[in-house]
């Protein structure tokens, strides 16, 4: 069994072609084009959950309302298929090979070189949690508990800790001191706050601690500034 090496992947403006036209494929071409890829997705027929994806996407998709065929991975980054015939399986992951491609082949793993996770995301904060394929069920449930342990607000506290963090840098703060700051920014009732939709008091909470690291917080902070918190994170 291989020994996976996780990462985390860049996809903005990159070519990612998805083969097949099933409710995986819809979940894969949406989350992909979230990430910011340029999606091309190719098969003869659609289920209503691709077609609704598309219509969301408009122009931003590329469509091939057609079967597969040799040279369609073309300047792809990265190739996902559905399918599990078995001579379009081969088809597919030849091609990808020949052109040093990543790979999944949904539940297939001896036909991908890469495999997907079960994710969380929180965004910023993503946990990606895999059994190596061993038992995709087990980490499906994993990801389900740690949604019960991180609530929507670790969107917004992430994100406010990043305000606090560009000001501790720009300011000079040393790398222990940031450190120490952390370490009590995250224990703070700041979260518990955001949970309850109180922001301005977050807000005031970190910048009281901020201060107590020598920190001059521009009014603009405690306003909610530049990077404010994302209602709609703490409201979906
Ligand atoms: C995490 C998740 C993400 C996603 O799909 O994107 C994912 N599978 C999920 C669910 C799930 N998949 C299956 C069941 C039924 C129960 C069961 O069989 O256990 C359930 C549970 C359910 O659906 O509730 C069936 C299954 N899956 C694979 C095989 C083939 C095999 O094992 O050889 C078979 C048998 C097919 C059959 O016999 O017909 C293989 C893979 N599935 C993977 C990922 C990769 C390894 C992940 C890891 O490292 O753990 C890997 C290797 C390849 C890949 O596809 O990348 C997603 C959860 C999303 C979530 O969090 O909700
Ligand atoms: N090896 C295994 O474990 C295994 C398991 C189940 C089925 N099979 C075999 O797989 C085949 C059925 O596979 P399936 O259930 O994944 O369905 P499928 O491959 O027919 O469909 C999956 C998706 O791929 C799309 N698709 C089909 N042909 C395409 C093409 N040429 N180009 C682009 N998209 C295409 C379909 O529209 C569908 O959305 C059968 O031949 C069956 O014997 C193998």
């Amino acid at each position: 069994m291989p020994n996976y090496y996780p990462i985390m992947l860049d996809v903005r403006g990159r070519r990612v072609v998805v083969i097949g036209g099933d409710r995986i494929a819809a979940e894969k071409v949406q989350a992909f084009a979230a990430c910011g890829a340029q999606v091309c997705v190719i098969a003869p027929a659609w289920c209503v959950e691709l077609e609704q994806v598309a219509q969301e996407l408009g122009g931003q998709l590329e469509t091939r309302r057609r079967p597969y065929q040799p040279g369609d991975l073309e300047g792809a980054f990265v190739v996902i298929a559905t399918t599990r015939k078995p001579e379009l399986v081969e088809a597919v992951w030849s091609e990808a090979q020949q052109r040093g491609q990543l790979l999944n082949i949904v539940d297939l793993p001896e036909r991908c070189n890469f495999i997907t996770p079960s994710i969380l995301r929180r965004d910023p904060l993503t946990v990606a949690v895999s059994t190596e394929g061993v038992s995709p069920g087990l980490a499906k449930l994993i990801r389900q508990e740690l949604e019960q342990h991180f609530s929507r607000a670790y969107g917004a506290f992430l994100r406010l800790a990043a305000e606090a963090r560009a000001l501790l840098r720009t300011q000079g703060v040393t790398y222990e001191r940031r450190d120490a700051f952390f370490q009590e920014f995250y224990r703070s009732p700041v979260l518990a706050r955001l949970e309850e939709g109180a922001e301005a008091e977050a807000r005031a909470l970190t910048a009281e601690l901020l201060r107590q690291y020598g920190v001059e917080v521009p009014r603009s902070f405690e306003e909610g500034g530049a990077g404010a918190v994302d209602e709609r994170s703490l409201a979906s």
